[in-house]
């Protein structure tokens, strides 16, 4: 037993998602008799609930990929695991089956609420025993209970979008080289349904800003200022796609981490927000507007990226807020000067 303690004390020494995962599925795949564990990312694929591998053992090694679900090619429909299927879709905390002769699955899907995005497999060649069970399941509420406080400590107290924090987390290893054991998988298609495939995808970040936020305050009091912040990260939330990331920066700004888009979409889905909060009528303080600015997130380290995002927002308030600019088109028409010093750049 002395093996697995050790193993649940060192989970519990990660910060970070997919070494927290590594480390529990190292945990499981040391418990007698189990032949197989894998971590399962459970997504929408246009409309068909999906799954796909995220973390697995190949030749005794785990492997994780970061590539996006829906180009994995690796994915396929849930309905092709009825006692997983049956189990997600009545809530239920495991479901088990016997896929092959001398073979037999757990499933054990992570709730987050009433949602699910991960689901941990262990396949046995011995039926699961009461006792097994039992050791497998506090091993993974171990998992869970970590796993909150750190998706806990991600996320800002008021919205519940991420943090500054996890941006400054995250997006450092945006560009960063790959975990070791990362197979980076090609995608299948490179580009969405609904996109111009002579535009190349690439990540856009956006700076998002509530104007005269301070007058919304002033006149209708903190109180209201807290619940237009919560309803504009709502429409922020339904406006993106869940691989899209949305940060709040701290007071009245935001961050939007556009995945795999290519300009036109950048442009189409952050001007399709920019309608969104001017037509929503909100309790009390009735029409607000949002100023963005916008850069593609590899223009260099993220401080310089935030300083170009942050010059086309400034822009966008200078004239006349209610608007979406793009960095390159603000310095192909020769209305911000490309290179500004560093230390020039406000930055929050
Ligand atoms: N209610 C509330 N207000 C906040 C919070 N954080 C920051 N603020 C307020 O946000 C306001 C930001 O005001 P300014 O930076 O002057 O910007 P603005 O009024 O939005 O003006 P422009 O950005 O130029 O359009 C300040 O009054 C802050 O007190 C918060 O968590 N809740």
């Amino acid at each position: 037993m002395k093996p697995i303690l050790q193993n649940l004390a060192d989970m519990t020494t990660h910060r970070d998602h997919v070494r927290l995962e590594v480390s529990v599925l190292s945990t499981l795949q040391k418990l007698s008799s189990v032949n197989d564990v894998r971590a399962l990312e459970i997504f929408n694929d246009a409309g068909v609930p999906s799954l796909r591998p995220r973390t697995w053992l190949a030749n005794g090694k785990f492997v994780s990929t970061r590539s996006q679900a829906s180009t994995d090619p690796r994915r396929e429909p849930l309905a092709h695991y009825p006692a997983l299927n049956d189990c997600i879709a009545n809530h239920c905390d495991s479901a088990m089956a016997s896929l092959r002769r001398g073979s037999y699955t757990l499933w054990l899907p992570v709730w987050m609420q009433d949602k699910v995005a991960t689901c941990l497999e262990i396949t046995r060649s011995r039926p699961f025993s009461a006792h097994s069970l039992d050791v497998v399941k506090g091993i993974f509420q171990v998992y869970k209970n970590y796993q909150s406080l750190l998706e806990y400590s991600e996320r800002d107290a008021l919205t519940g979008l991420l943090n500054r924090k996890t941006f400054d987390e995250q997006f450092s290893q945006l560009n960063a080289p790959q975990l070791p054991g990362d197979s980076g998988l090609t995608p299948l298609c490179s580009t969405l349904p609904d996109e111009d495939e002579s535009e190349p995808l690439q990540q856009w970040l956006a700076l998002v800003d509530i104007d005269n936020f301070k007058q919304i305050n002033d006149r209708f009091g903190h109180l209201f200022g807290d619940e237009v912040l919560i309803l504009i990260a709502n429409l922020l939330r339904k406006s993106f796609r869940s691989e899209d990331q949305i940060f709040r920066f701290g007071g009245e700004e935001f961050v939007v981490l556009l995945r795999s888009a290519t300009l036109p979409t950048a442009r189409k889905v952050l001007e399709r927000f920019r309608g969104a909060v001017q037509d929503h009528t909100f309790p009390q303080v009735g029409h607000i507007t949002v100023s963005i600015g916008f850069v593609g997130a590899d223009k260099g380290a993220p401080v310089e990226v935030l300083g170009l995002a942050d010059q086309a927002l400034y822009y966008a308030k200078e004239h006349g807020r209610n608007q979406v600019h793009y960095y390159d088109d603000l310095v192909a028409q020769g209305l911000l000067q490309a290179k500004v010093a560093h230390d020039d750049v406000e930055l929050f």
